[in-house]
Protein backbone atom coordinates (compact mmCIF):
# COMPACT_ATOMS: atom_id res chain seq x y z
CA UNK A 1 0.00 0.00 0.00
CA UNK A 2 3.10 2.38 0.51
CA UNK A 3 6.27 1.43 -1.72
CA UNK A 4 9.37 3.94 -1.26
CA UNK A 5 11.72 3.54 -4.28
CA UNK A 6 15.52 5.76 -3.71
CA UNK A 7 14.17 8.04 -1.92
CA UNK A 8 16.35 10.81 -1.40
CA UNK A 9 16.14 14.63 0.73
CA UNK A 10 18.35 17.55 1.58
CA UNK A 11 16.20 20.37 3.56
CA UNK A 12 18.31 22.75 1.28
CA UNK A 13 19.39 22.43 -2.28
CA UNK A 14 22.37 20.66 -2.81
CA UNK A 15 23.09 20.21 0.68
CA UNK A 16 23.71 17.78 3.71
CA UNK A 17 21.51 14.97 2.56
CA UNK A 18 19.10 14.04 5.54
CA UNK A 19 17.91 10.50 3.76
CA UNK A 20 19.39 8.57 1.39
CA UNK A 21 18.46 5.30 -0.98
CA UNK A 22 15.67 4.88 0.86
CA UNK A 23 14.38 1.54 -0.58
CA UNK A 24 10.90 0.28 1.72
CA UNK A 25 7.67 -1.39 1.26
CA UNK A 26 4.98 -1.19 3.56
CA UNK A 27 2.39 -4.25 3.79
CA UNK A 28 0.14 -5.02 6.69
CA UNK A 29 1.90 -5.44 9.16
CA UNK A 30 2.10 -2.70 12.14
CA UNK A 31 5.68 -1.24 11.82
CA UNK A 32 8.04 0.67 14.29
CA UNK A 33 10.40 3.21 12.66
CA UNK A 34 13.53 3.41 15.49
CA UNK A 35 16.96 5.14 15.00
CA UNK A 36 18.92 7.73 17.34
CA UNK A 37 17.67 11.50 17.02
CA UNK A 38 18.61 13.47 13.87
CA UNK A 39 18.53 9.59 11.59
CA UNK A 40 15.62 11.31 9.68
CA UNK A 41 12.53 9.31 11.06
CA UNK A 42 10.70 12.45 11.16
CA UNK A 43 11.66 13.62 7.84
CA UNK A 44 10.85 10.09 6.40
CA UNK A 45 7.27 10.19 7.43
CA UNK A 46 6.25 13.86 6.10
CA UNK A 47 7.64 12.60 2.99
CA UNK A 48 5.14 10.08 2.95
CA UNK A 49 2.54 12.03 4.12
CA UNK A 50 3.20 14.49 1.13
CA UNK A 51 4.24 17.33 3.79
CA UNK A 52 7.61 17.50 1.89
CA UNK A 53 8.84 16.32 -1.31
CA UNK A 54 11.34 14.33 -2.57
CA UNK A 55 14.45 15.21 -4.08
CA UNK A 56 14.98 11.89 -5.46
CA UNK A 57 12.96 8.78 -5.93
CA UNK A 58 9.59 8.11 -5.70
CA UNK A 59 6.92 7.34 -2.90
CA UNK A 60 3.43 5.12 -4.15
CA UNK A 61 0.62 5.30 -2.32
CA UNK A 62 -2.15 2.84 -3.52
CA UNK A 63 -0.13 2.52 -6.51
CA UNK A 64 -0.22 6.08 -7.19
CA UNK A 65 2.94 8.66 -7.30
CA UNK A 66 2.65 10.63 -4.04
CA UNK A 67 3.79 13.77 -5.76
CA UNK A 68 0.64 14.06 -8.31
CA UNK A 69 -2.10 13.40 -5.26
CA UNK A 70 -3.03 16.38 -4.09
CA UNK A 71 -2.90 17.41 -0.19
CA UNK A 72 -6.72 16.63 0.02
CA UNK A 73 -5.88 13.48 -1.20
CA UNK A 74 -3.18 12.90 0.83
CA UNK A 75 -5.02 13.57 4.33
CA UNK A 76 -7.54 11.47 3.00
CA UNK A 77 -5.52 8.30 2.60
CA UNK A 78 -2.53 8.62 5.64
CA UNK A 79 -3.10 10.72 9.05
CA UNK A 80 -0.21 11.68 11.05
CA UNK A 81 -0.23 12.52 14.74
CA UNK A 82 2.24 14.71 15.53
CA UNK A 83 4.68 14.53 18.86
CA UNK A 84 3.96 17.49 20.39
CA UNK A 85 0.18 18.28 20.68
CA UNK A 86 0.11 21.92 20.98
CA UNK A 87 1.10 21.76 17.46
CA UNK A 88 -2.30 20.24 16.27
CA UNK A 89 -4.94 21.60 18.26
CA UNK A 90 -6.25 25.08 17.75
CA UNK A 91 -10.00 24.63 18.16
CA UNK A 92 -12.62 26.19 21.57
CA UNK A 93 -13.80 22.91 22.09
CA UNK A 94 -13.06 18.93 22.24
CA UNK A 95 -15.61 17.86 20.01
CA UNK A 96 -14.82 20.93 17.06
CA UNK A 97 -11.30 20.25 17.36
CA UNK A 98 -11.91 16.54 16.22
CA UNK A 99 -14.89 17.51 14.10
CA UNK A 100 -11.73 19.90 11.69
CA UNK A 101 -10.19 17.20 9.95
CA UNK A 102 -13.36 15.35 8.87
CA UNK A 103 -14.74 18.57 7.80
CA UNK A 104 -12.03 19.35 6.24
CA UNK A 105 -11.51 16.40 3.97
CA UNK A 106 -15.23 17.41 3.25
CA UNK A 107 -17.03 14.56 5.20
CA UNK A 108 -20.60 15.92 5.37
CA UNK A 109 -21.22 17.82 8.93
CA UNK A 110 -23.45 14.97 10.32
CA UNK A 111 -20.75 12.44 9.60
CA UNK A 112 -18.41 14.01 11.01
CA UNK A 113 -19.37 14.38 14.35
CA UNK A 114 -20.48 10.49 14.21
CA UNK A 115 -16.80 10.05 13.27
CA UNK A 116 -15.65 12.56 15.97
CA UNK A 117 -17.95 10.94 18.54
CA UNK A 118 -16.66 7.27 17.67
CA UNK A 119 -12.80 8.45 17.66
CA UNK A 120 -13.25 10.81 21.42
CA UNK A 121 -15.00 7.26 22.57
CA UNK A 122 -12.27 5.05 21.48
CA UNK A 123 -9.64 7.20 23.48
CA UNK A 124 -12.26 7.89 26.42
CA UNK A 125 -13.08 11.61 25.90
CA UNK A 126 -16.20 11.47 24.55
CA UNK A 127 -17.36 12.90 28.39
CA UNK A 128 -15.56 16.14 27.64
CA UNK A 129 -16.71 17.21 24.59
CA UNK A 130 -17.70 21.12 25.45
CA UNK A 131 -13.85 21.47 27.30
CA UNK A 132 -11.91 23.86 25.87
CA UNK A 133 -8.82 21.05 24.77
CA UNK A 134 -6.04 24.05 26.28
CA UNK A 135 -7.99 23.13 29.70
CA UNK A 136 -6.83 18.84 29.28
CA UNK A 137 -3.83 17.37 30.87
CA UNK A 138 -0.92 16.55 28.72
CA UNK A 139 -1.48 13.14 28.64
CA UNK A 140 -5.17 13.86 27.49
CA UNK A 141 -4.28 16.45 25.07
CA UNK A 142 -2.10 13.47 22.84
CA UNK A 143 -5.31 10.88 23.40
CA UNK A 144 -7.48 13.83 21.51
CA UNK A 145 -4.58 14.54 18.59
CA UNK A 146 -5.26 10.77 18.31
CA UNK A 147 -9.01 11.14 17.91
CA UNK A 148 -9.17 13.92 15.77
CA UNK A 149 -6.64 11.93 13.39
CA UNK A 150 -8.59 8.19 13.80
CA UNK A 151 -11.90 10.80 12.94
CA UNK A 152 -10.45 11.10 9.73
CA UNK A 153 -11.00 7.28 8.82
CA UNK A 154 -7.19 6.97 6.80
CA UNK A 155 -6.19 3.87 5.84
CA UNK A 156 -2.69 4.46 7.19
CA UNK A 157 -2.05 6.26 10.26
CA UNK A 158 1.38 7.47 11.37
CA UNK A 159 2.36 7.72 15.48
CA UNK A 160 5.08 10.31 15.81
CA UNK A 161 6.63 9.37 19.49
CA UNK A 162 2.66 8.42 21.49
CA UNK A 163 3.86 6.87 24.51
CA UNK A 164 5.98 10.44 25.48
CA UNK A 165 3.95 12.27 28.29
CA UNK A 166 2.20 8.68 28.86
CA UNK A 167 2.17 6.84 32.16
CA UNK A 168 1.69 3.22 32.45
CA UNK A 169 -2.03 3.35 32.40
CA UNK A 170 -1.68 6.04 29.25
CA UNK A 171 0.40 3.48 27.60
CA UNK A 172 -2.09 0.73 27.95
CA UNK A 173 -4.28 2.95 26.28
CA UNK A 174 -2.02 4.18 23.27
CA UNK A 175 -1.42 0.12 23.26
CA UNK A 176 -5.51 -0.81 23.06
CA UNK A 177 -6.17 2.04 20.82
CA UNK A 178 -3.40 0.75 18.21
CA UNK A 179 -4.72 -3.07 18.57
CA UNK A 180 -8.26 -1.62 17.84
CA UNK A 181 -6.65 0.58 14.80
CA UNK A 182 -5.07 -3.21 13.46
CA UNK A 183 -8.22 -4.83 14.10
CA UNK A 184 -9.85 -1.87 11.96
CA UNK A 185 -7.06 -3.22 8.90
CA UNK A 186 -5.57 0.11 9.25
CA UNK A 187 -1.67 0.33 8.56
CA UNK A 188 -0.28 1.37 12.07
CA UNK A 189 3.23 3.43 11.50
CA UNK A 190 5.44 5.06 14.78
CA UNK A 191 8.15 6.69 15.25
CA UNK A 192 9.33 5.77 18.75
CA UNK A 193 12.15 5.40 21.22
CA UNK A 194 10.50 3.08 23.93
CA UNK A 195 11.90 -0.11 22.74
CA UNK A 196 9.37 -1.75 25.67
CA UNK A 197 7.08 -1.01 23.37
CA UNK A 198 8.07 -1.38 19.93
CA UNK A 199 9.05 -5.09 21.09
CA UNK A 200 5.41 -6.27 22.73
CA UNK A 201 3.47 -3.73 20.07
CA UNK A 202 4.69 -4.03 16.81
CA UNK A 203 5.27 -6.75 14.09
CA UNK A 204 8.10 -4.92 11.92
CA UNK A 205 10.95 -2.88 12.83
CA UNK A 206 12.78 -0.71 10.60
CA UNK A 207 16.26 1.25 11.65
CA UNK A 208 17.01 4.52 10.43
CA UNK A 209 20.66 5.56 10.73
CA UNK A 210 22.62 8.86 9.48
CA UNK A 211 19.11 8.76 6.58
CA UNK A 212 19.80 5.41 5.68
CA UNK A 213 17.74 2.06 6.55
CA UNK A 214 20.27 0.06 8.59
CA UNK A 215 17.73 -2.92 9.44
CA UNK A 216 14.31 -4.04 8.46
CA UNK A 217 12.21 -7.35 9.29
CA UNK A 218 10.06 -8.83 11.95
CA UNK A 219 10.97 -7.61 15.44
CA UNK A 220 12.02 -10.33 16.54
CA UNK A 221 14.69 -10.57 13.91
CA UNK A 222 15.73 -6.89 14.44
CA UNK A 223 16.39 -7.11 18.47
CA UNK A 224 18.50 -10.92 17.29
CA UNK A 225 20.81 -8.32 15.31
CA UNK A 226 22.85 -6.60 18.74
CA UNK A 227 25.87 -5.90 16.72
CA UNK A 228 23.81 -3.65 13.59
CA UNK A 229 21.53 -2.31 16.34
CA UNK A 230 24.49 -0.70 18.12
CA UNK A 231 25.92 1.00 15.44
CA UNK A 232 22.74 2.80 15.10
CA UNK A 233 23.25 3.26 18.95
CA UNK A 234 19.91 1.38 19.37
CA UNK A 235 19.77 -1.21 22.64
CA UNK A 236 16.80 -3.82 22.50
CA UNK A 237 14.70 -3.85 24.77
CA UNK A 238 15.77 -4.83 28.86
CA UNK A 239 13.87 -8.38 28.80
CA UNK A 240 16.10 -9.42 25.56
CA UNK A 241 19.17 -8.12 26.99
CA UNK A 242 18.29 -9.98 30.43
CA UNK A 243 17.61 -13.11 28.67
CA UNK A 244 20.56 -13.23 26.37
CA UNK A 245 22.59 -12.55 29.37
CA UNK A 246 20.83 -15.65 31.09
CA UNK A 247 21.56 -18.05 28.19
CA UNK A 248 18.37 -18.21 26.37
CA UNK A 249 18.84 -18.80 23.03
CA UNK A 250 16.10 -17.41 21.42
CA UNK A 251 15.24 -13.42 21.10
CA UNK A 252 12.80 -12.89 23.70
CA UNK A 253 10.51 -9.70 23.52
CA UNK A 254 8.56 -9.50 26.38
CA UNK A 255 8.02 -10.58 30.47
CA UNK A 256 5.51 -13.21 29.88
CA UNK A 257 7.85 -14.66 27.02
CA UNK A 258 10.39 -14.94 29.47
CA UNK A 259 8.32 -16.56 32.31
CA UNK A 260 6.84 -19.08 29.75
CA UNK A 261 10.23 -19.44 28.22
CA UNK A 262 12.02 -20.09 31.32
CA UNK A 263 9.25 -22.33 33.09
CA UNK A 264 10.15 -24.71 30.14
CA UNK A 265 14.06 -24.61 30.75
N1 LIG B 1 13.25 21.97 9.04
C1 LIG B 1 14.51 21.54 8.99
N2 LIG B 1 15.47 22.27 8.38
C2 LIG B 1 16.74 21.84 8.30
N3 LIG B 1 17.18 20.69 8.83
C3 LIG B 1 16.28 19.93 9.48
C4 LIG B 1 14.90 20.32 9.59
N4 LIG B 1 14.25 19.35 10.28
C5 LIG B 1 15.17 18.41 10.58
N5 LIG B 1 16.39 18.75 10.11
C6 LIG B 1 17.62 17.96 10.21
O1 LIG B 1 17.41 16.73 9.54
C7 LIG B 1 18.04 15.65 10.22
C8 LIG B 1 17.00 14.58 10.50
O2 LIG B 1 16.05 15.11 11.41
P1 LIG B 1 14.71 14.30 11.80
O3 LIG B 1 13.92 15.20 12.68
O4 LIG B 1 14.08 13.77 10.58
O5 LIG B 1 15.34 13.10 12.65
P2 LIG B 1 14.62 12.12 13.66
O6 LIG B 1 15.21 10.78 13.42
O7 LIG B 1 13.15 12.23 13.52
O8 LIG B 1 15.07 12.67 15.08
P3 LIG B 1 14.24 12.70 16.48
O9 LIG B 1 14.23 11.29 16.97
O10 LIG B 1 15.07 13.62 17.32
O11 LIG B 1 12.87 13.25 16.19
C9 LIG B 1 18.66 16.25 11.49
O12 LIG B 1 20.02 16.49 11.23
C10 LIG B 1 17.92 17.56 11.67
O13 LIG B 1 18.73 18.52 12.29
Amino acid sequence: MIKVSNLSFSYKKGGHRVLSGINIEFDQRSTAIIGQNGAGKTTFVKLLKGLLKPDEGEILVHHFDAKLKTAAEMARTIGLVFQNPNDQIFKRTVLEEVMFGPLNIKMGKYTAEKQAIKALKMVELDDKLEMNPHDLSLSEKKLLCIASVVAMDTDIIIFDEPTIAQDHQGKEKIREIINELKNNNKLILTIIHDMDFVAENFERTIVFNEGKVLLDGDTRFVFSQKAILSQAKVEPPGITQLAERLGMKNTILTVDEYIRVSGTM
